[in-house]
């Protein structure tokens, strides 16, 4: 897979990778790369079947998803890096934190779940094969921001096409895979450092799923974030920011 990806930040600085949501691309992360890239070199990248990135048929596996990032690490020479993903791009950093330790230092686990049930993204999945992305424009914005954020001109219009310009069968084939993900019973076995940050108005992902990753991963520690729902770095960057240097080691 080519996956489509953007590297800013110092040669030479500890790597922080950035995973995208699912309907989301590399944009997501718009407000966290000025602050990131003062201390990181900062790989974002666009899952499989969103943004630049090509689409397969599906359905994937978060073995997919991940294997992606292992081959783009590889590609790029970088041997371990710190990973921060949203939702989608959370599970792909637990999966790679169980499966290729040795690849993650420290996990950012944002606004996401170890387990969110199969039959609603077997449904998802039928709907937008049938439907195409435009169709889930007006049913994603209301999950994804707060009602005053979802109401800003520029979130909408930036959001909207994220979702629009996603591939049906690449989104669809991602729905699969949250469907058929197996990361939960894994979560004892993830030994880097995790932080785990949560909407408090996340429809999607509320903190209870926060708090169940905590519960699994030793080394998790929660934030809540208010108000905030499931893009929880889009409409909290300055706190989620702050989290993340600390997290990472690069706060001033
Ligand atoms: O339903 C949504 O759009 C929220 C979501 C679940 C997994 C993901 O990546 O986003």
């Amino acid at each position: 897979m080519n996956v489509d990806h953007e590297l800013t930040g110092p040669d030479g600085a500890p790597v922080v990778v950035l995973s995208n949501s699912l309907g989301t691309d590399l944009r997501l992360w718009d407000e966290q790369v000025p602050a990131l890239s003062e201390r990181f070199r900062v790989l974002r990248y666009d899952q499989r079947g969103h943004g630049g990135t090509g689409t397969e048929p599906g359905p994937y596996a978060l073995d997919q998803l991940g294997g992606d990032v292992l081959e783009l690490l590889d590609r790029l020479g970088i041997e371990k890096a710190h990973f921060a993903g949203v939702s989608l791009g959370g599970m792909t950093g637990m999966w790679l934190a169980e499966r290729a330790p040795e690849r993650i230092d420290r996990l950012a686990l944002i606004c996401t779940s170890a387990d969110l049930g199969s039959t609603p993204w077997l449904e998802r999945a039928a709907k937008v094969r049938a439907n195409g992305m435009a169709a889930m424009v007006e049913p994603s914005l209301p999950r994804w921001f707060t009602p005053a954020a979802a109401e800003r001109p520029d979130i909408r219009a930036k959001f909207e096409d994220m979702i629009v310009k996603a591939d049906a069968e690449g989104y669809a084939a991602c729905c699969e895979a949250i469907a058929g993900m197996d990361v939960l019973g894994g979560l004892p076995g993830i030994t880097a450092p995790t932080l785990v940050i949560a909407g408090a108005e996340d429809p999607a992902t509320p903190p209870s799923h926060a708090e169940r990753i905590a519960e699994g991963v030793r080394s998790a520690r929660v934030e809540v974030l208010s108000p905030a729902a499931h893009l929880a770095n889009a409409e909290q960057p300055d706190a989620v920011n702050e989290l993340l240097l600390e997290h990472f080691g690069g706060a001033a």
